[in-house]
């Protein structure tokens, strides 16, 4: 495939005894949006987690910018970098200002310079309208802009690839719209590499290259967006779409 970033190829996950996903086969190219959908306990935030190495596997092989993604290994960790990761849970230090959550990453880890740092993170938080809370506390914050925080920190790492798992998922309604502007932008604007899942079938639909819908840890659909809405091939992703009201 022309460009591509990440590819998987025969992947089993287990816990323990429990086979949680399936001879999972895909693979994404620079700039591609895909939706990962399927019910609840199908195994998209699993799948997920061991795109970025938060999950080892037991079989199969994933594949990130041509390098082999091995979890346990010192040179997957700075690879890993590369991907950005936002969570349903924000996660942000509760003892650490707004730029100091942000800061974090880019100057003790990537070590790059403090106040080219700075600046950068300025823009970030214009761009999602939360500049004036550079120096507030997670605390001082709505669930919503706690997580454009998370992904303005997940971005000031300079991924080239963002996975993002049900991130407005326990957002109040007024607070989802904002999230999911962001993510839209990135991908029209900075042509972001990225996987989503999420439950907002609405976003999904405008958003997505392309859906996986995942059944008890097994692809049964990887169909380009407009047909997926339009005409699932699958029973089981028409009984999908009718659970969610779509
Ligand atoms: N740490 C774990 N240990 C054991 N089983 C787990 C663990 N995490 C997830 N599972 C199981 O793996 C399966 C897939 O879970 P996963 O969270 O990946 O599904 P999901 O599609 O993301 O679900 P949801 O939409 O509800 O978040 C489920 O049966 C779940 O119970």
């Amino acid at each position: 495939m022309a460009n591509e970033v990440l590819k998987v190829e025969h992947l089993e996950k287990y816990y323990q005894k429990k086979h949680v996903l399936h001879d999972i086969n895909f693979s994404i190219s620079k700039g591609e949006v895909i939706t990962l959908l399927g019910p609840s306990g199908s195994g998209k935030s699993t799948l997920i987690r061991c795109l970025n190495g938060l999950e080892d596997f037991r079989n199969g092989e994933i594949t990130f910018e041509n390098k082999k993604v091995v979890p346990s290994e010192k040179n997957w960790q700075q690879l890993r970098q590369k991907i950005g990761m936002v969570f349903q849970s924000y996660d942000l230090f509760p003892n650490l200002t707004v730029l100091d959550n942000i800061m974090l990453g880019p100057t003790k880890v990537q070590k790059r310079n403090v106040e080219e740092v700075k600046k950068e993170i300025d823009e970030l938080l214009e761009k999602v309208d939360l500049l004036d809370y550079k120096n507030a506390y997670p605390r001082q914050l709505s669930g919503g802009q706690k997580q454009r925080i998370a992904i303005v920190r997940a971005l000031a790492l300079h991924p080239e690839f963002m996975l993002f798992d049900e991130v407005t998922a326990s957002l109040d309604p007024e607070m989802v719209r904002g999230v999911l502007n962001i993510i839209q932008d990135l991908a029209d604007q900075d042509d972001m590499t990225m996987i989503i899942v999420t439950h907002e079938m609405n976003f999904a639909q405008q958003i997505a290259d392309r859906v996986l819908f995942l059944k008890d840890g097994s692809i049964l659909e990887d169909t380009p967006g407009k047909k997926f809405f339009k005409d699932p091939t699958t029973d089981q992703a028409k009984e999908f779409l009718q659970s969610m009201d779509f």
